[in-house]
């Protein structure tokens, strides 16, 4: 099973390091297929604008919603597709949500810039196809394209043969609910701090304990939301001590 992900943007140079690394040998494996495009190909003015003055004034500029509209026809003609618009008014791009496009056969990326894009090209293509207006974070980012890069990388690495080891999904990071513990490799002594024993006793039961205890230690500390989140069987006894 392949996905085709397309991405329109006026920075398609911003996109250039998806071909690099784990993702470009994922697109070089004929596993993902990538196509950017530079919405301002859809211009027809000698100054190729793509945005305009608000209605009802405020700062900044919108995006013109003419050229976005045949942009996003010519891309999507190739075939129905999810288009994704990152904003930062958006519903929260989560593992979940990766996980769920990761079953797409195509996935169509609106990277917006100045103050966004107008609103009718959204609504009127989420009368014909899924559409979602999504954020990666509450930071205000100047455009779509560094969104597009977190959430390309989010859902190719869960494509069947992307990672060397394939993680299965209950295994990933933050599907069990909570953040990942420490982690140790040699030398067993640096800089004056020690490996804990533990990780070299051999004891796979107190490892995964240890481990256990670490993560729930860390997401008391710095994520008490997702523990709050936790399904009410989720910790047992033990995990209680947190
Ligand atoms: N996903 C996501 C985002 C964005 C984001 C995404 C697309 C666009 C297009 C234009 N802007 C600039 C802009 C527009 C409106 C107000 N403030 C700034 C963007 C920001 N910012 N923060 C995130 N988590």
């Amino acid at each position: 099973r392949r996905v085709r992900i397309d991405v329109v943007t006026i920075f398609p140079g911003y996109l250039a390091p998806l071909r690099e690394a784990l993702l470009g040998r994922a697109i070089e494996a004929g596993l993902v297929e990538l196509g950017v495009h530079d919405l301002r190909d859809w211009t027809h003015d000698v100054h190729q604008a793509v945005d305009d003055s608000p209605y009802g004034g405020g700062p900044g500029m919108v995006m013109r919603p003419q050229v976005w509209g045949e942009a996003l026809d010519a891309v999507l003609a190739a075939g129905p597709a999810r288009l994704v618009v990152p904003t930062p008014a958006g519903r929260p791009f989560t593992q979940a949500t990766a996980q769920a496009w990761a079953g797409e056969e195509r996935l169509v990326f609106a990277c917006g810039r100045y103050e966004g894009i107008d609103q009718r090209v959204v609504d009127s293509y989420a009368a014909r196809m899924p559409v979602d207006e999504v954020s990666i974070g509450d930071y205000v980012l100047v455009g779509g394209e560094v969104a597009v890069m977190v959430m390309v990388e989010a859902v190719v690495r869960l494509l069947p043969g992307v990672l060397g080891n394939p993680v299965s999904a209950q295994e990933d990071s933050f599907s069990d609910g909570l953040l990942e513990g420490p982690a140790y490799t040699r030398p067993v002594s640096w800089r004056g701090l020690d490996v804990p024993e533990v990780l070299r006793s051999g004891n796979h039961a107190a490892i995964a304990r240890w481990r256990r205890d670490r993560a729930l230690e860390r997401t008391a500390a710095r994520r008490p939301d997702l523990l709050d989140a936790l399904p009410e069987d989720a910790l047992d006894r033990a995990d209680r001590a947190f």
